[in-house]
């Protein structure tokens, strides 16, 4: 099949360059900068970017392949500051680094910028910039701060961008990897989800053959998108196991199971794991510690129930925001935080995972449950990790800092959906602090914890930018939110966008 190469320097962002050519409907392939690779059929390639420094000794180069072949090449972030050290131009860690948004102006018309407007705000992540333009280059747009923001070669075969167009807070990002295919590419448009949907079924059927399988479902949406396909797949012999762990939201051991089985229809056992999960946590307070333990316990709970139903595959609604944040794409991607069903997991277990999604981000699992006839309301819930509050009590989980947390987040969550506001932003939530501080109380001194409320803006969780949720509402939640709780004593709201926060405060 005719391809792009997404060639991979450790971005935390190349699977969502592949990601918006398959939204185009175009194929492409991701492989390592040292993968040897097939270069038939090759339409274009796209350089990622990369957490290295090109000034560094032994930073990854240009793959060799490269060289030999005759078609368009983009460099965004990473690979445009090695092409430009390639062609004899010079990078430099400048003064000013730009991380999150930044304007960029478009100095000279190029197809890969037709249509797109001559200042526009695009998201950046870097602190290497160009400071010398190779020879048979030119500079056709820069950034607020006079740093050179795209190239293009005199030929026409070679682009670069220092911003990042794949990420959904680049405003006209699509318009411009649209151009690049087609203006610059002539690429072919060879790429379906229903297709995709197809050969996934035919694998895990091939896969499992007659055997059975357990699937950790959460009542979230990508765990319930998997059990529906999986189920497509193997029928009944497909068992979903949700795992109270204690660290869910208010009343949320009862309700999922009701909706799953009411919504859905397929069956659901449930396992009460509460004590074990919160007497493993006990004493720990490193994040990357208590997202170990929780995810090493999950699977001992799965090998528990795996055995006792005669299965050997578990199937995770593991999706590519995990995988890459937990650095397991590969050795130069810098680790994020361990999620718990990725770079959580146990060395040693006997379970094989299977993971439908692995690939897919966030709104294209929501696209493929809309193609499998899943309720809306299951597929429009906010995310919410499988360690659960574990990673939203800053330090050492505590009975009674669940119930604040719990009380609390049900407090927003409840303000957020009388007010309509719930459907605006993309994910809410509150954080409980491991901080005091004093109030006075019906003329009392107090000295309670500190609550942050979370609410962003996003389309697939790699990047996000905070929620401007009115002031009216932000008040009442604060009201409502010290009143009511008992040991809630100071609330305030996160007004980080992602990078260089991420959602999550752990
Ligand atoms: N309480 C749970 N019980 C069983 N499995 C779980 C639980 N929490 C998480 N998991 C497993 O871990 C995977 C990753 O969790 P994650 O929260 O990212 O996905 P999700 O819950 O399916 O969707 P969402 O991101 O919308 O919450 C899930 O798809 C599921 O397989
Ligand atoms: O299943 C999960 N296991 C985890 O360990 C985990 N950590 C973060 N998240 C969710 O991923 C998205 C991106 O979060 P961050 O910006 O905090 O990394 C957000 O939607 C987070 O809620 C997790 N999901
Ligand atoms: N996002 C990137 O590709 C960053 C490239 C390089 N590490 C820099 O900081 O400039
Ligand atoms: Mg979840």
């Amino acid at each position: 099949m005719k391809k792009i190469l997404v060639v991979d320097y450790g971005s935390q962002y190349t699977r969502l360059i592949a990601r918006r050519l398959r939204e185009l409907g175009v194929y492409s392939e991701v492989v390592h900068h040292s993968d040897d690779v097939e270069t038939e059929d090759l339409m274009g390639v796209i350089l990622s970017g990369g957490p290295r420094s090109v000034t560094s000794k032994g930073a990854p180069s240009l793959p060799t392949w490269l060289r030999e072949v005759d078609v368009p090449i983009l460099g965004i972030c990473y690979g445009m500051q090695l092409l430009v050290k390639e062609f004899g131009g010079l990078v430099e860690k400048t003064e000013t680094a730009e991380y999150g948004r930044t304007e960029v102006i478009v100095k000279k018309p190029a197809s890969i910028f037709e249509g797109i407007s001559e200042r526009l705000n695009v998201w950046m992540s870097h602190g290497d910039s160009v400071v010398k333009v190779p020879e048979g280059f030119e500079v056709i747009a820069v950034t607020e701060n006079d740093i050179p923001a795209a190239l293009s070669s005199l030929d026409g075969m070679i682009w670069t961008l220092q911003f990042h167009p794949e990420v959904k807070h680049t405003e006209m990002g699509m318009e411009i990897i649209n151009n690049f295919l087609f203006n610059i590419c002539h690429a072919d448009r060879n790429w379906t989800i229903e297709d995709f949907l197809e050969r996934k079924v035919e694998e895990i059927r091939e896969e499992v053959g007659d055997g059975k399988a357990i699937l950790g479902l959460s009542g979230g949406v990508d765990s319930s998108v998997a059990a529906v396909l999986v189920h497509k797949a193997i029928g009944d012999r497909l068992i979903n196991i949700f795992v109270d762990h204690g660290l869910l939201r208010l009343h949320e051991e009862k309700e999922v199971p009701m909706v799953f089985k009411d919504k859905l229809g397929l069956n659901l056992d449930v396992v009460r794991a509460k004590d074990r999960f919160l007497k493993r946590l006990q004493g720990v307070t490193d994040p990357e510690e208590k997202r170990k333990i929780i995810g090493e316990e999950f699977i001992r709970v799965f090998e528990e129930e795996a055995e006792k139903l005669g299965g050997r595959f578990l199937v995770q609604g593991t999706i590519y925001s995990d995988v890459i944040e937990s650095a397991a794409s590969g050795k130069e991607t810098a680790k994020i935080k361990s999620h718990h069903n990725v770079g959580g997991l146990p060395e040693r277990m006997n379970l094989k995972i299977i993971e439908p999604l692995r690939y897919l981000f966030k709104d294209e699992v929501r696209r493929l449950g809309e193609l499998l006839g899943i309720p809306g309301e299951i597929l429009y819930r906010h995310p919410f990790p499988g360690p659960g509050l574990g990673i939203r009590i800053i330090g050492e989980v505590t009975e009674d800092k669940l119930r604040i947390l719990k009380e609390a987040d049900a407090i927003f969550i409840e303000l957020l959906k009388e007010s309509g506001w719930y459907e605006k932003v993309w994910q809410a939530f509150a954080v409980l602090l491991d901080l005091k501080t004093v109030g006075v109380v019906g003329d009392e001194r107090a000295y309670e914890y500190v609550i942050a409320l979370r609410a962003v803006n996003s389309v697939e969780g790699m990047t996000a930018d905070w929620s401007k949720l009115p002031y009216e509402l932000l008040d009442e939640a604060a009201r409502r939110i010290c009143n009511r709780v008992k040991g809630a004593g100071r609330v305030v709201y996160d007004i980080t966008s992602k990078p260089p926060a991420t959602i999550e405060w752990e």
